[in-house]
């Protein structure tokens, strides 16, 4: 079955609106664990706007599902997460001033780079995944980089469901279908909410790992963390 992460940025972002340690990210992610997610996903930016490198120390020390560290590997992070040791990185572009995600790599270009990168992390024994576009060719790439599994960025797929679930689905499809003939785990992220996740995994059934965060939170606002992550467990059942 399709493991559900949940990215505990957003549950930062209030703290550190106010300073202080309200809400306690620590605790936000032992509930979440607690009521059901099969994994824990952090962010940290170089701004240290949401997730901070001592909220990843502190939590690699307590938990006790999947920790997934994404970000982009600049050398502090990289350092960050070799002092760490994630179950898995998630090697995600983006530059330091983005909003957010917002391209997956274009891992022919950056063959050599990330094929570095991917070197130093398994050597380590952790996991890694790639971030990318759903486009054939850098599902490939990214198998030539030596990662383990692919994040297919799923914001164009969140966008287009509504209109049009089927065609919004199509290119993740044959994506997905390339990372399996290589080889490659696949997980999911960006945008997934209770609306799209369900029909994603029915489509695409060998999805190992979906990431989610920004909607989860907001719906816990209105249906609560525990009600809101057995709402998103249940899309990802068979
Ligand atoms: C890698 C990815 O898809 C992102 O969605 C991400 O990790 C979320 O980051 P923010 O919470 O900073 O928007
Ligand atoms: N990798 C995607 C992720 O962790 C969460 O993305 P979002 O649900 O906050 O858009």
């Amino acid at each position: 079955m399709t493991k559900l992460s949940v990215n505990i940025n957003k549950i930062a972002v209030v703290r550190n609106s106010r300073g202080g340690n309200r809400p306690d990210v620590v605790r936000a992610a032992l509930d979440i664990e607690r009521f059901g997610a099969d994994g824990i996903t952090v962010h940290p930016r170089p701004d240290a706007r949401h997730i901070r490198y001592d909220d990843v120390r502190a939590l690699k020390r307590v938990l006790a599902t999947e920790f997934n560290i994404e970000g982009n590997p600049i050398d502090s992070f990289v350092a960050l997460v070799e002092e760490v040791r994630p179950t898995q990185v998630t090697l995600v572009p983006d530059a330091a001033d983005a909003v957010t995600s917002n391209a997956g790599w274009n891992t022919v270009a950056h063959l050599g780079f990330l094929q570095t990168v991917c070197e130093r992390f398994k050597r380590l024994g952790i996991r890694v995944s790639i971030f990318v576009d759903p486009v054939a060719e850098m599902v490939r790439g990214a198998a030539a980089c030596g990662a383990d599994r692919v994040e297919l960025y799923t914001e164009a797929y969140a966008r287009g469901y509504a209109a049009d679930p089927a065609r919004a689905i199509a290119p993740y499809a044959a994506a997905a279908e390339e990372a399996r003939r290589c080889g490659l785990g696949l997980n999911a992220g960006h945008d997934l909410d209770l609306e799209n996740l369900r029909y994603f995994v029915e489509c695409i059934p060998w999805t190992d790992e979906v990431s989610i965060g920004h909607a989860l939170v907001c719906d816990a606002l209105y249906l609560g963390l525990e009600n809101t992550v057995g709402l998103y467990k249940r899309c990802l059942h068979r």
